[in-house]
Parts: C-alpha cells; structure tokens; sequence
C-alpha cells in the first residue's frame, strides 16, 4: 500500500507557513519534521520535530517517501539547494504544495518542491521551476516564469511576462513591470519599483528600484 506520510525539511518560520497550508489541504496521514539536533522532541503547529537530516534512510524505512524543503530563504538559496540534492539522492518524491487558497490558472506548469502560499496567484502559461516559492498574497502574472530556488516574497507583483532568474529574491511587496528580467542570485529590496531589467548577482532596491552592489 503506498504511503502517504512526509517529510519537512527545516523547522523555523517557513516551515511553519508551509505547514499550516500541508495541514489545511489535508493530503498525508502523517507529517513529520526535520531540524537540528537540539530541536528534535519539539512540535511546531502540534507536529513533531523527530529527527536529524543524519536519519533520512531511518525514515524512508519507517514509510516516509515524500519529503519537502521547508528551510526558507532570504537572498541565500544554497541551504535549500543543498537539501534538494539530498533528498533527491535517497529518492524522495518531492511535491508540489500550493495552499488551498492560492488561484492558479490555466496551462501553468510548476517543478518540483515549489511551494505556493496563501492567497498568491499564479495567472495562466507562467512557469514556476523548482523548488521556488510563490510567497502568501504573491501575483504571479501570465506568461512569467520564475526561476529554480527563486524566492518571491510575500505581496509580489510581477506584471505580465516577467522573467525571474534562478536563486533571486525578490523582496516583499515590490512591484516589477511587465517583460522585464531580474537575473540569477539577484535580491530585489522589500517595496521596490522596477521599471527596467536588473542582471545578475546583483542587490537592488526602491523606487525606481536601482542597484546599490
Ligand atoms: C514571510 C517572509 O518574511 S518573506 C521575507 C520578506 N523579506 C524580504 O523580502 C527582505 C528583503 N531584504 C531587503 O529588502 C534588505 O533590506 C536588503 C537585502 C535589500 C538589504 O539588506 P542589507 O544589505 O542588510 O542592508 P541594510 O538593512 O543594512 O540597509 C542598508 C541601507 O539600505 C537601505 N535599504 C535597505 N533595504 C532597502 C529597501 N528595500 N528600500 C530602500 N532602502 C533600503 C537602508 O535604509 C540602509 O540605508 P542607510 O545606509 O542610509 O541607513
């Protein structure tokens, strides 16, 4: 009989968001979590922290076939990378975890390990890759596409079309107009205005948004 029960990988506040939409969507019979040694015996939301990353072949064996990325990110992706890498090696179905509330339109297409939180809007034939999130109140609109471990924060709007690289953040609440790019590990400060494309490894912010690094 196939096993329904998961994984969170990383116990802090992000965890707690993802969480609350896994539980509110009610698909496992069983959700358990992963974090520091010195938090194992803990519960966040009345669920357990039950062990370490050192014990993921313990719990594949105890039927945990699914596991989800639940360390979040704030212009530093590469712990999130790292455990992607991890728990694709011991063969971990990773899903997809788009909260109850979220709106996702047509002829939208998302990788694996990406998580879509409450109220975000995912509007139809944009592409979400893996492992990104699509943070509470996100407007995803048509035809963007939002690179792997890119991280759109909370209150989002990303105007028609708008390209978001691989490992970028883009700040809370910052508006990005449409067809413009934002490159790879790029961070957008919370509440900017972008009106032309930023490239790469670049940190930006205000209004108009301008790089400062
Ligand atoms: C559910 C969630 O919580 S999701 C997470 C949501 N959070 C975010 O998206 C945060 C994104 N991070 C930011 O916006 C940060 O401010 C960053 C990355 C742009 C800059 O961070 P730091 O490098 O630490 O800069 P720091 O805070 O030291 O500020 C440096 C200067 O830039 C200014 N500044 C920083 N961010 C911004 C911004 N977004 N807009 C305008 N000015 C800014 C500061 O006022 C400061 O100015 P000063 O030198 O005149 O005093």
């Amino acid at each position: 009989m196939a096993s329904n029960k998961i994984l969170l990988i990383g116990g802090g506040g992000h965890c707690k968001s993802v969480l609350d939409s896994l539980i509110g969507l009610n698909l496992y019979s069983d959700i358990a979590i992963i974090d520091k040694r010195e938090n194992v015996g803990k519960n966040i939301l009345d669920v357990p922290i039950i062990g370490t990353d050192e014990e993921l072949e313990e719990f594949i064996n105890k039927g945990f076939h699914s596991a989800f990325i639940t360390v979040g990110s704030v212009g530093n992706p590469e712990p999130r990378i790292k455990l992607h890498q991890l728990i694709t090696a011991f063969g971990f179905h990773i899903p997809v975890i788009v909260d109850k509330s979220a709106v996702i339109g047509s002829d939208t297409k998302f990788g694996e390990g990406v998580f879509v939180g409450k109220r975000a809007i995912v509007n139809a034939g944009s592409v979400i890759n893996s492992c990104a999130i699509l943070n509470s109140g996100a407007i995803i609109e048509h035809d963007c596409n939002v690179g792997e471990y890119a991280h759109v924060a909370s209150g989002v709007v990303l105007a028609g079309g708008v390209k978001i690289g691989n490992n970028a953040h883009i700040g809370a609440q910052t508006v990005i107009r449409q067809n413009l790019s934002i490159g790879e590990g790029t961070i957008i400060g919370i509440g900017s205005v972008v009106v032309k494309s930023i490239g790469n490894n670049a940190v930006a912010y205000g209004n108009p948004c301008e790089i400062v690094k």
